[in-house]
Formats: structure tokens, sequence, C-alpha cells
């Protein structure tokens, strides 16, 4: 039985970590076991082909080892491009954005629009709900996720004053911003009609979008944690005169009509999310940055 981690490429000789396992087959025993880490001198992983080469007696046997250690030690440099290279800056910050494994926690259930923004700024991460804003700073803080997607402000709205005053009330950092288009939906039970609906539930911020479709409506609206959250609501309760303002996304998930598309007040309805994360972007140094001087002299 054996087994063996390391790079594929380069081969268990040349890599710089690897693991080798071997065991008599039938013993049960282990019969060697070889872990090897990044430090140079821990090179040259024990491959089982080498375990397993017929061995010389005497005189001969000694001499030939002694041989090869000279020739080992002489050329052990020789080859530089067979050594595992250092980390750049550029290799950490580009592992860290491709989005793949990140945890990003975000306020509401699935379907809202802070998922969407969470989806939009790494494609791969894992969303993580919570149920207030102060639960996705905390989730960040505590390293059960990586980063958290909060919005900021929107076109229409303004700003979300709850998250200024969480922003500093904790200790993490801005690493970016995701802006979202917003298009608002209207969600009702499988079968109703626009008509039908007297109540509408949603986030106060997306009811406050879609003011005039809600007036010319003469809907009572009724707020609530988010909008996907609405439409979760109308979904379980099952009453066919309560709507919902959420995503399309939102209908697929919890399997509502929308009953009408886009109607928030004004077309352009965007929504500015700020990424947080424990640690701050340093800039590297292996990169070119662009700076910009604004020379008083140059104006006067
Ligand atoms: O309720 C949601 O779906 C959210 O993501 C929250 C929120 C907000 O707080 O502004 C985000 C975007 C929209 O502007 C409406 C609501």
């Amino acid at each position: 039985q054996q087994v063996h981690v390391g790079c594929p490429d380069s081969g268990a000789r040349t890599c710089g970590f690897g693991l080798n396992l071997s065991a008599e087959v039938g013993s049960g025993r282990p019969r060697k076991w070889e872990c090897l880490s990044a430090g140079v001198l821990a090179q040259r992983a024990i491959t089982p082909v080498e375990d397993e080469k017929p061995q010389t007696s005497g005189l001969e046997s000694s001499g030939a080892i002694e041989r090869t250690r000279q020739e080992e030690a002489k050329g052990f440099h020789k080859d530089l491009s067979l050594l595992p290279k250092p980390l750049s800056a550029l290799d950490l910050y580009s592992k860290s954005n491709d989005g793949s494994k990140v945890r990003v926690a975000y306020q509401g259930v699935p379907g809202a629009y802070s998922e969407a923004a969470a989806l939009k700024a790494y494609p791969n991460c894992e969303t993580v709900p919570c149920e207030e804003f102060e639960a996705a700073f905390k989730a960040v803080e505590l390293w059960l996720v990586d980063k958290a997607v909060l919005p900021i402000e929107n076109s229409v709205g303004g700003s979300i004053h709850r998250n200024y005053d969480l922003l500093l009330r904790h200790r993490l950092h801005i690493v970016g911003e995701v802006q979202l288009q917003v298009n608002h939906c209207l969600l009702g039970l499988p079968g109703t009609r626009k008509e039908d609906i007297k109540r509408v539930l949603s986030h106060p911020q997306a009811l406050a979008q879609c003011e005039m479709t809600l007036m010319a409506l003469g809907v009572v609206r009724i707020g609530t944690e988010d909008t996907a959250g609405a439409a979760q609501i109308v979904a379980s309760k099952g009453v066919r005169e309560a709507g919902a303002v959420a995503s399309s996304r939102a209908a697929e998930i919890y399997g509502l009509d929308i009953l009408a598309e886009k109607i928030q007040d004004d077309d352009d309805n965007i929504t500015r999310f700020l990424i947080l994360a424990r640690e701050p972007i340093i800039p590297g140094t292996d990169r070119p940055f662009k700076v910009l001087h604004c020379c008083n002299d140059i104006l006067t």
C-alpha cells in the first residue's frame, strides 16, 4: 500500500512538499514514513522505486554511495529551476481573489439582493445568510466567514445608516465594493393576480424604492428583515391577498409567481455594497500602482 502526495509534474525528487507512506502488504505495519517540508534540506523524497533497489555489498557498495554523495553535494544547486518557487505577494493576491472557497456573510435569506451582491463579488463563494447586519459583522470577527457583504447606499433610498453605525463599532476593514442593479418584482402565490394583492411585504428600503407603484396599487406596506424573507413569508403563509417585493430569484426559490417586473420608481436603481474583511488590503511592492498628485502650483 503506497500513498504519495506530491507535485506530479516535478516528481517526488524535486518536489518541495511531499508525503510518502509505504507499508508491507499484508503486514499492516508501516515500513517507512517520510514527510518532507518546504525546507531545502528536505528536498528529496524517497520513492518506493528507490527503496526496492537491489542491495550491493562491501567496499563496492560503500564506494558507490560515497561517489553519489559527492556528486550530489557538488550538483545540489545545479538546476535551480527545480527548487520550489517562493510565493510572491501577487501569488497570494490572485489566489485569495479567485472567489473559490471564500465564505461570505450577508444579511437576509437566500434570494436577497445582498446574496446576489456577494456572488457578484466572489462568483464561486459559499454564501452564509445572517439574520441581522450585526451578525454578519460578528461572523467575520469570529472567523466563521472570510468576508461580509453589506448594503451601504442606494441611488434612490440613500444611505443605510445602520451599517455606517456598525462600521464605527466594529474593527473590520473595507476591502472592496460591489454595485448591483436592483430590479424589484411584485410576487404572489401561484395563480394570484396583481389586483388581488392588498398587503405587500418587503424590506423598508425596497418598499421605499417602489413607492409610486405601491401607492398606485393602493396596498398596505409591511416592513420585513429583507426582501427574500418577505417572499418566504408570503409562500409559507399561503395568504392570497399578500404579496412581496423581491427579486426574480426569490420567486424561483420560494415558488411564487412574478405579478409585475421592474416595479421600482427609478429604472436605474443601484445599491452599493461594501465588502468587509478582518485584514486590510496592503498594496504589494511587486506591481505598479497609479498615484495621483494634485499640485496646487499648477492651478495658480
Ligand atoms: O433585502 C434585501 O434583499 C437586501 O439585500 C437588503 C437591501 C437593502 O438593505 O438596501 C439591499 C438592496 C435593495 O436596495 C433592497 C434591500
